[in-house]
């Protein structure tokens, strides 16, 4: 079994430390992470520069990228294998509902995933790391039972675990994403030399979270595991679109 592990909020992160030892004979372990933190950059590729990659003292490798770029050039040429199973995380904070699209953190599990490989992300529901043992011990179980269920296609998991002592006990539901109200009003500040500065607001408080989503389990004492597509189509729409421009006389 061999693992490639990834990260938004950089290499030095406690999440991803604590991700590696979760896979403690479970595997090889391979981690390719960002430089720094990469939070939000959702699944961005760095085009319009060269990308180099380092190897710290404990083995990790840190490229000055995003997550997806490191998981990019581990499966495009880095890694003389292909991976049977990329993780990504553990996230200092929540990946749920709209938060999925900006994340880094799923970010990296998806370029896993486009690229055949089964990919899960991993994110604490709450900053600050409380309780992370005990969202590995979360991980490690999900990791081990995927493996024994059979890597034998491709997958993508997005896990939000509670911050508590008790979260490998908690029970584990399969969810849908919930939605999030907009994001909170930008932060509007003049810098000490007078120009207009400018911080992107709190994400917006939960505004779909009922029974069956994300935010549901996770509030309510459950770990949420939430199996994403990549498929953007509203394929709902089509027919409709079709008509609709048909109608205009056009071809
Ligand atoms: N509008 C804001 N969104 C935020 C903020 N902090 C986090 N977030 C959302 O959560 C994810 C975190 O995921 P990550 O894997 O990228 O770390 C992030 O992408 C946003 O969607 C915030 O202060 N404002």
């Amino acid at each position: 079994m061999r693992i490639l592990i990834a990260n938004d909020d950089g290499y030095l992160a406690p999440g991803i430390a604590a991700l590696v030892r979760a896979c403690e004979g479970l595997g090889t372990v391979e981690v390719i992470a960002p430089e720094q933190n990469a939070s939000g950059t959702s699944n961005s590729l760095t085009l319009h520069r060269p990308l180099s990659v380092y190897t710290a003292s404990n083995g990790y490798r840190y490229v000055n990228g995003t997550p997806s770029d490191c998981v990019h050039l581990a499966l495009t040429g880095l890694l003389d294998y292909k991976p049977d199973l990329v993780l990504s995380g553990i996230n200092n904070g929540a990946n749920m509902g709209d938060d999925t699209l900006y994340s880094g953190t799923v970010a990296a599990a998806t370029e896993g995933y486009l690229f055949g490989v089964p990919s899960i992300a991993f994110s604490q529901v709450e900053k600050g790391w409380g309780h992370l043992d005990a969202a590995a011990a979360v991980a490690r179980a999900l990791v081990q039972d995927v493996i024994a269920g059979g890597l034998d296609r491709p997958f993508l998991l997005s896990v939000n675990i509670p911050n508590r002592a008790d979260a490998a006990a908690l029970p584990r539901r399969i969810t849908r994403l919930g939605r999030r109200h907009a994001s909170e009003a930008t932060i509007q500040q003049r810098s000490p030399r007078g120009e207009m500065i400018y911080w992107i607001g709190p994400a917006g408080a939960e505004r779909e979270a009922g029974e069956g989503t994300d935010f549901h389990a996770t509030g309510n004492g459950a770990v949420s595991i939430t199996p994403l597509q990549v498929d953007l189509t509203e394929h709902a729409t089509l027919d409709d679109w079709r008509q609709r421009l048909q109608t205009a006389g056009r071809p």
